[in-house]
């Protein structure tokens, strides 16, 4: 198989006709373009679609409308009608009740996107966002809202996109309780075991305080990408997201990496010039002591070891720093992933346990990024397998990443085929197999938006399939694998609930006008909260296969 990865979305705004006929629906369901990252794609054809459907009421851009949010929609926007045309607007950090005037800013097809100008009242469920950084930075977009009001919102998208999208109805998802209740997250802040922060030239700056362009180092960042900037950062020193050691090395470096004797740059996004690109933190955990261990990734345009010299004596002072790395990317890509990678100090990584096994993880490894959470999330899975545990049972891993969801299940069945597109990702899995002393566990590197008729030959057939795509869902090709594969169960682990009800819908009822047709039952779906105060939502699906298929 090819290893190019690329993006399943094409066929979702193709092949679903109520795309182009949102307007006429009531729900965000109908917005699903704008659920998408690929939304350039999506775009064109909202437009073209609203050519076909020419619509009575339009605004104009840069005129004032005076909305009310009704409820939150993907990407954390807030969704609204305007008043007797229930035309539908969305407006970035407007939160449900909220009342507000907006100015029009895009027309997207067959919605517009305003901005706020002015709260007239503010939404329900108010609580202070002990972030300073809450109202600007592009992470936490919901800080303001209460926690059971972000975990009402985040359920509600999930049921509506499963009726409009996934067409189910309302009596399958609420009767027999198919659709359960959003899983909290017990900890809402230092969750995340992963931040990446960049180091920008140009400050980014609120209205409010931008009195004048500062010069020099003085207008040097470090932080947060401002939505919508790619080339001004948000400077922050310390961020709620992340672990307590993590902020201390953040606190550290932002302590001293602007002192002029450093000789220390960023790298200009625009001019190409310029040396620290972005600095990453993985907070893992000692084995022995169980206590938190940091690798501090430097990613840089150019190996200058001795440039980064009195920051690396800088961090490596801080106890639970074990691993200081430098990836050096040189090309003019925003990425952080290096072409080589070098060990500044200690280790090249660190370790992390999850349902009782250990994970080695790298600079640029895939780990789930919440550890806590992912401890629930793998326990709903192996329940959603419900396992026999005799040995008996082939699990195939889709989209396995490091293998982690595989290896959690090896031990009791009789073999797991784990696939994925990253070639180190695959390496890693095979290293974690090792670690936990797993032998019945094979990893193959493989692009899953480019099988073809052999795929399925390496691999006797499954007894339960666990995908775990991310957020483009399924690929058509995978969708018609599966459907011929007939395993008795798919464990359907999404982070894109939009995409995650279109696989589902192909899965259950099959597409007639394709002559595809579906074979499977939703049994359970179970959203899960692993991001509080962003807009993610992550679900477990289990699907049976039907006796008889319609
Ligand atoms: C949401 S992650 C899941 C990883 C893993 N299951 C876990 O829980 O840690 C999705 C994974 O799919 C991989 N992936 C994305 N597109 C792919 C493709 N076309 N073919 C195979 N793997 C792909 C990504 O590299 C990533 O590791």
């Amino acid at each position: 198989m090819a290893t190019m990865p690329s993006h399943g979305l094409r066929h979702l705004s193709t092949t679903h006709p109520w795309l182009k006929t949102f307007r006429f629906t009531t729900s965000f369901a109908s917005l699903a373009s704008s659920f998408t990252e690929d939304s350039e794609q999506d775009e064109s054809n909202s437009a073209s679609s609203s050519n076909t459907k020419p619509s009575s009421y339009f605004p104009k851009r840069g005129q004032t409308l005076e909305l009310v949010c009704e409820s939150l929609a993907f990407k954390g926007k807030g969704l609204c009608k305007v008043a007797d045309t229930g035309f539908i607007v969305l407006c970035d950090r407007a939160l449900p009740g909220e009342r507000f005037i907006g100015r029009v800013t895009r027309k997207k097809g067959n919605y517009a996107v305003v901005t706020k100008v002015k709260t007239t009242s503010p939404h329900r469920d108010f609580v202070d966002a002990p972030c300073e950084y809450a109202s600007y930075c592009g992470g936490c977009k919901t800080q303001n809202l209460s926690y059971e009001a972000q975990l009402r919102a985040k359920e509600y998208q999930v049921h509506d996109l499963m009726i409009h999208i996934g067409k189910f109805s309302q009596l399958e998802l609420e009767s027999i309780s198919i659709m359960k209740p959003i899983v909290p997250c017990d900890i809402q802040f230092h969750y995340r075991n992963k931040m990446e922060f960049s180091f920008g030239s140009e400050k980014w700056l609120p209205r409010e305080s931008f009195v004048e362009k500062h010069e020099g180092n003085n207008n040097y960042a470090l932080g947060l990408h401002a939505p919508g900037f790619f080339d001004k950062v948000l400077n922050v020193n310390k961020c709620l997201l992340q672990s307590e050691p993590a902020n201390m090395v953040l606190a550290a470096i932002q302590d001293c990496w602007r002192d002029a004797d450093l000789g220390l740059c960023p790298y200009n996004v625009r001019s190409h010039i310029g040396f620290l690109k972005h600095l990453m933190l993985r907070t893992g955990r000692n084995l022995k002591t169980g206590l938190p261990e940091l690798m501090v990734n430097f990613v840089t345009s150019s190996y200058k070891p001795e440039l980064l010299k009195p920051l690396v004596e800088r961090v490596s002072a801080i106890p639970e720093v074990v691993s200081v790395m430098n990836n050096v990317n040189t090309s003019v890509g925003n990425t952080s992933v290096g072409e080589v990678e070098y060990t500044l100090y200690g280790k090249p990584n660190i370790t992390e346990t999850l349902r009782g096994l250990t994970f080695q993880i790298s600079a640029n490894s895939f780990f789930q990024t919440n550890t806590r959470q992912a401890e629930v999330l793998y326990r709903l899975i192996e329940e959603c397998a419900d396992l026999r545990g005799d040995g008996s049972e082939i699990v195939l891993d889709l989209f396995c990443g490091t293998g982690t969801i595989g290896l959690t299940l090896a031990q009791r069945v009789k073999r797991v085929y784990g696939y994925e597109v990253v070639a180190q990702a695959i390496s890693d899995a095979r290293l974690n197999a090792k670690l936990n002393d797993i032998h019945n566990a094979t990893f193959v590197q493989g692009d899953l938006n480019k099988i073809d008729e052999s795929f399925g030959n390496n691999f006797p057939r499954p007894d339960i399939v666990i995908s775990d795509p991310n957020r483009p869902g399924m690929h058509m090709k995978l969708i018609k694998f599966l459907l011929k594969l007939k395993a008795p169960r798919i464990v359907y682990v999404s982070c894109n609930p939009a995409t995650c009800a279109r696989d589902l819908d192909y899965l259950c009822h099959g597409l007639p006008e394709k002559n595809i047709r579906g074979c499977y039952k939703l049994k359970s779906l179970q959203p899960v909260d692993m991001f509080p105060h962003t807009p993610h939502i992550e679900c477990v699906c289990l699907l049976e296969l039907c006796d008889n298929p319609s």
